[in-house]
């Protein structure tokens, strides 16, 4: 029977376990295959690997597509040397899951061990300090999986506390940063490693008129973030972001407007020509109530934060900078993004914090400084609106209390 002594021992453990303050980002690592398809060549190169060129209508649209697409260059693993070797890939009448998940469970782990280690080397500590490890993917169908190969990879110790995220598509990175900020918030000492890592060897094949846009946007790559919360190791550890309030949203009777489905085939995925207008509709809702849960019952003026946002298409970004009315610079570092990889899904918005922090620097360096208050949204199947609301730290010797 627990008496008063034991409750007392239980309040004390509960209040002792909690970091101090809010989570921080502390280290990002990202990560491409080398093979790189540039968007101008895109449309007459795929057709013709999918044998699709008699569909000339679709093929002059995936043209129009390829060009308002902001989008210059993908990193893209699979090339026509392995659609070579398995015509089942373009075949819809041929079951084709084994061999792409067999491919896909050597080039996932690639990249994410490749994005982790970039994280952990500078997070400066090492591997066996990461606490809990969670891995987002949508090419994901076996059990063991990634998250346990990755921590093996890694070295990481036994008891890392592991978790995997399936099928989040493009807000499967924004849900992995918010469940590790509640990780290290509720964990003193915790140091989660996320890694997401995509790539689109599951959902390729012939176009048509529903995943037309998909071919065209999407590519691979995989992102790595360590979170931790306070006490930090002041020699080491440098916060890039904290991570200050965090929710999820989703847009009610919208699941049919960005799917995934596993088959036999493949994931056949669509994306209905709506998406940007529902986003567009939903986002300002997201950001007030992401500010009045802090407490704020006046909204900032959304041009004096800084933006990281996941560039699920040039249309996204332009409806929000519209709705907005950002200032065509706070949307620079997701333009970015999206012109230099593509949609990357759930691995893009680490990219995204990425470039944020990669631009913070310079203009730091140029006595720019940008806004210490930021946002950071991710979108995905749902349709789902991850919203967190960022801080930059402050240098080390001008810290609060
Ligand atoms: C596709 C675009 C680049 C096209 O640019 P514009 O809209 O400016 O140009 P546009 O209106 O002339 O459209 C060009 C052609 O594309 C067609 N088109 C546009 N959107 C379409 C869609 N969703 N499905 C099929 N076709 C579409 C138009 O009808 C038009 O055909 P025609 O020329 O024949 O008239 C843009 O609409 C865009 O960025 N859309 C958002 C893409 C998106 O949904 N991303 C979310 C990814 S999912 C994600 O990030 C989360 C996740 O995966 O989980």
């Amino acid at each position: 029977m627990p008496g008063a002594a034991t409750d007392d021992m239980v309040e004390s453990r509960r209040y002792t376990q909690h970091a101090q303050g809010p989570a921080a980002v502390l280290a990002i690592g990202t990560e491409n295959p080398t093979n790189i398809v540039l968007q101008d060549e895109f449309a007459g190169h795929y057709f013709s690997l999918t044998k699709c060129n008699h569909l000339t209508e679709l093929k002059e649209k995936m043209k129009r597509i390829c060009e308002k697409s902001g989008i210059e260059k993908r990193y893209m693993h699979m090339g026509d040397e392995f659609i070579r070797a398995h015509p089942e890939i373009i075949d819809k009448n041929l079951p084709s899951l084994d061999a792409r998940a067999d491919i896909a469970a050597t080039e996932v782990l690639k990249l994410a061990e490749s994005a982790a280690r970039k994280a952990i080397a500078e997070w400066g500590r090492p591997a066996t300090d990461i606490t809990h490890l969670i891995f987002s993917t949508y090419s994901g169908c076996r059990a063991p999986s990634y998250d346990l190969q990755l921590a093996s990879l890694l070295g990481l110790r036994p008891t890392v506390s592991r978790t995997i995220l399936s099928l989040h598509g493009c807000s499967g990175g924004g849900r992995a940063l918010q469940l590790a900020k509640e990780l290290a918030e509720n964990n003193r000492g915790a140091r989660v490693l996320v890694a997401c890592s995509e790539v689109i060897l599951m959902c390729f094949g012939c176009p048509d008129v529903t995943n037309i846009v998909g071919h065209a946007i999407f590519g691979d790559g995989a992102g790595a973030v360590i979170v931790g919360g306070g006490p930090f190791d002041d020699d080491v550890e440098r916060p890039l972001f904290e991570m200050v309030a965090a929710s999820q949203t989703m847009i009610p009777g919208t699941g049919k407007e960005i799917g995934m489905q596993i088959t036999s085939t493949g994931i056949d995925f669509q994306l209905t020509m709506k998406v940007p207008m529902l986003i567009r509709d939903n986002i300002q809702q997201c950001l007030l109530d992401a500010f009045r849960s802090m407490g704020n019952t006046d909204p900032p003026n959304w041009n004096d934060l800084f933006w990281a946002v996941h560039p699920g298409g040039r249309a996204i970004l332009d409806s929000i900078e519209g709705t907005l009315q950002l200032q065509p610079s706070k949307l620079a570092a997701s333009r970015h993004v999206l012109r230099e990889y593509g949609n990357m899904s759930g691995a893009t918005i680490t990219f995204v914090l990425d470039e944020v922090r990669r631009r913070r620097e310079k203009e730091d360096g140029e006595q720019q400084k940008q806004p210490e208050w930021g946002v950071m949204l991710a979108f995905g199947p749902g349709i789902t609106i991850e919203t967190m609301v960022l801080r930059t730290p402050k240098p080390c010797g001008l810290k609060e209390n």
